[in-house]
């Protein structure tokens, strides 16, 4: 918890925006996750490849005489709205890091699952700092508000940049790859309960156990060249998630859901992040939208819809 700063410490707000001002952010895929050793700080160093699709929160701000949170949709409910909420962290970290304070009225719509290894939380909180940047006119610019983004979640600095993007360190070093305009076709197929990060993250330290060495899905340079070549056949062969046999250990039900995305004809299918969702690799879109109907079919999972990347990260609309 930030200590607020004394009343001569804020600077005069600048004019912003009368608002509402909405913003549209949306999930991540990891299309390749190398996870390397425990550092002293006690993360992971990671090598990923951040995946922006189609499956959106939007996140409304008005002016407001105090900062306030609500929430509708997906998952909204499972959700605290004190200071341990994501969004609620960074419009605190955007007041303090402007110097200002964090007054603001928002309101919540979701749709990315909780918990499911899509970056909800993560989007959410990328949203807030967008939707704050623009209301309180700080206008810092996509690049800073990543920097402000670090300090909130490694995953958050790529949701505010979006695209197709390269993450290392925690994943929070974030660099764009290729603008190459390919669009990708694919399914999410949504558990019925959550899982912990943390938690998949030790189940991995000790599936590795004490000094062996960590099979690992290596450097990103296969899916790299796959991601130019812009042939799904190519890429699905390059796809890989370090977490996914820790997500399968903790969650044996999800290769059932593997199974019943490869049995209905995805070109590939892995756990998304930290799971549990499965992210499916489709031809094309009518592919996507066949595919998706036939993991509803199977009762492998509770949802699944097609989706498309990648797309711009947290955004005014
Ligand atoms: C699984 C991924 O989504 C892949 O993109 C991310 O690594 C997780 O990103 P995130 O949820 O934003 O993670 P954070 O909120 O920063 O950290 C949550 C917890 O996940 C674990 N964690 C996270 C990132 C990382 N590089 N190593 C870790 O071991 C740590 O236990 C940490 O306390
Ligand atoms: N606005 C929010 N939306 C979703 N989760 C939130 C929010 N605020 C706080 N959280 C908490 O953050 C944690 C991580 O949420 P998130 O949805 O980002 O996980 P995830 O999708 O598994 O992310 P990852 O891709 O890192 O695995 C959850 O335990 C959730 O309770």
């Amino acid at each position: 918890m930030t200590e607020p700063l004394d009343e001569e410490e804020y600077e005069r707000p600048r004019l912003g925006s009368a608002g509402p001002v909405r913003v549209r952010v949306p999930a991540k895929i990891n299309l390749h996750l190398h996870v390397g050793p425990v550092r002293p700080d006690g993360y992971h160093e990671l090598v990923t490849v951040y995946h922006a699709v189609s499956l959106y929160d939007e996140l409304s701000a008005r002016r407001g005489d105090r900062l306030t949170l609500t929430m509708e949709g997906e998952g909204a409910g499972e959700l605290t709205l004190d200071d341990d909420n994501l969004v609620l962290r960074a419009a605190r970290a955007l007041a303090r890091y402007t110097r200002r304070q964090p007054l603001a009225r928002l309101h919540l719509r979701k749709q990315i699952p909780v918990a499911a290894g899509l970056a909800g939380g993560s989007a959410d909180a990328a949203a807030a700092l967008v939707a704050c940047d623009a209301l309180w006119g700080t206008n810092l610019g996509r690049d800073e508000l990543a920097v402000v983004a670090r300090d909130i979640g490694s995953d958050v600095p790529f949701l505010v940049l979006g695209g197709t993007a390269l993450g290392t360190g925690r994943g929070e070093q974030v660099s764009p790859v290729l603008a190459s305009g390919h669009s990708w076709h694919w399914v999410v197929a949504v558990a019925g309960v959550g899982l912990s990060t943390p938690t998949v993250y030790r189940e991995l330290d000790h599936l590795r156990g004490d000094g062996a060495a960590p099979a690992s899905v290596g450097a990103p340079d296969t899916l790299l060249a796959a991601l130019r070549q812009r042939d799904p056949a190519v890429l699905a062969a390059a796809l890989g998630n370090d977490l996914q046999d820790a997500a399968l250990s903790l969650r044996p039900e999800l290769h059932r859901t593997l199974d019943a995305g490869h049995d209905a004809g995805a070109l590939a299918g892995i756990v998304s992040g930290s799971g549990p969702t499965c992210v499916f690799l489709a031809t094309d879109a009518r592919h996507a939208e066949a595919l998706a109907k036939e993991l509803v079919d199977s009762g492998s999972c509770r949802s699944a819809q097609p989706v498309h990347g990648p797309v711009a990260g947290a955004r005014v609309v």
